[in-house]
């Protein structure tokens, strides 16, 4: 058979009824409708990981925990048991999922489909089989493997995800927890966002909350963590604070004071003030630093994380800013405060009671103006005892079909 003529035989397979028996199309038919649902059967999903296998585990984050499979027709695959904190309906649930499934891009782990068994809700991604990036940058003996060219690659792909995200998928999706740990890189060093949508599958998020890792992780933007306010420039800023970090090498949370600075922002935007911001960079880059190139960076990762949410760019503005030469760019104003949502233990007044550095009316910002001003969300604050306990309505947008 010549190469058209089979393609066009496999074309008419699921069509060629001829000797099967008529149950049996009904079948082909019922399971071309479930590939286009992106539903998976428990069953394969068992075949693919070796019953949930021990050996498989990949990991187990907030959500439960993440198995690896292989799926019949040899495509790898992650498997994530969600765990059964979510109190969302089986119907919401699969809702949600499938219009998750629908968002696909380079830059992002792809959600292949989902299943749900019983009482149990399991989604299922593209396997991405390098480590997350806080596993390379942040252990000494494996950073040197991020030369520059590759971290700005990263910088640049996680932007174009984000703003796929925020503005071109068929509803906009406010991430709330971009961090290293969350950056999966593939066999070509290609950054994917994992984990989006998570809040749409967690509405109480308040148990979930509860149930995952305390600590501070020093991504959240502190409107978010003090007042709830939430916007695609929370994101914006839990961005920023990734690109200082691919830039310094230093974990933000785990930053070790420097001088007067109080966290990694706050140093890199002093010495960004005296002209001297190159010496934040990870001596790891020393041998495949472009200055030009990393100075645009930081100013970058200054202005994502800056105190006032509306004067963050929005992420359509960072991937221009990306794409050009290092040219002319706004002068960042003071770096908020980062916080965590995750803290289990209240603090006493910890000097994290204010939006630092926030420029006048940040305030009353992103839930007039932004896109995404519909996110009525809160969450709990926990970073100071100031801060209002509120609870978390889900920052769920209305589902813009189409
Ligand atoms: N699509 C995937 N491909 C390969 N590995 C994955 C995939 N998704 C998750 N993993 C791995 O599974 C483990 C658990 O991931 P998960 O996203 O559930 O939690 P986490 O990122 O460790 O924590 P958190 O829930 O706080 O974000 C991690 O080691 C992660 O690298």
């Amino acid at each position: 058979m010549t190469k058209s003529n089979s393609f066009l035989h496999n074309l008419m397979k699921p069509f060629k009824f001829g000797s099967r028996r008529e149950g049996g199309n009904e079948e082909e038919l019922e399971r071309i409708a479930a590939q286009e649902q992106k539903i998976f059967s428990y069953d394969t999903l068992l075949a693919a990981t070796k019953n949930f296998n021990p050996h498989h585990k990949l990991g187990e984050g907030g959500f439960g925990p993440v198995y690896k499979g292989k799926l019949d027709d040899g495509r790898e695959i992650a498997v994530k048991k969600l765990s059964q904190s979510s109190n969302q309906g089986s119907k919401e649930f699969m809702n949600e999922a499938k219009l998750l499934a629908r968002v696909q891009h380079r830059n992002v782990v792809n959600l292949l489909g989902y299943c749900v068994h019983g009482t149990e809700k399991l989604l299922v991604y593209e396997y991405v089989p390098h480590e997350s990036l806080d596993k390379l940058l942040f252990k000494s003996h494996k950073r040197e493997q991020l030369d520059w060219k590759r971290r700005l690659d990263i910088i640049t792909g996680v932007a174009r995800g984000l703003l796929y995200l925020h503005e071109d998928s068929h509803n906009c999706i406010i991430h709330r927890d971009i961090k290293a740990s969350n950056i999966l890189l593939d066999d070509k060093w290609v950054p994917k966002i994992a984990d989006f949508g998570m809040a749409r599958l967690f509405p109480e998020d308040q148990t979930h909350v509860n149930t995952r890792v305390a600590g501070t992780n020093g991504y959240m933007a502190p409107e978010y963590v003090m007042h709830g306010h939430l916007s695609v420039k929370a994101d914006v800023f839990s961005y920023g604070v990734l690109v200082l970090e691919l830039i310094s090498g230093q974990r933000n949370s785990s930053f070790s004071l420097e001088g007067d600075a109080h966290n990694l922002l706050d140093w890199a935007y002093k010495l960004y003030k005296k002209g001297r911001c190159l010496e934040i960079v990870d001596p790891a880059l020393a041998a495949s630093a472009v200055t030009d190139q990393i100075a645009m960076c930081i100013q970058l990762g200054l202005l994502c994380t800056q105190g006032d949410p509306q004067l963050r760019p929005s992420m359509r503005r960072v991937v221009v800013m990306l794409s050009k030469k290092p040219g002319h760019m706004e002068e960042p104003t003071r770096p908020g405060v980062p916080g965590s949502r995750y803290r289990r233990h209240r603090r006493p007044n910890n000097g994290l009671t204010s939006t630092a550095g926030t420029s006048g009316g940040a305030d009353s910002d992103s839930r007039t103006s932004d896109s995404s001003s519909n996110y009525t969300t809160t969450a709990t604050a926990g970073t100071s005892s100031a801060a209002p306990e509120v609870l978390d309505t889900r920052g769920k947008r209305p589902i813009l079909e189409g």
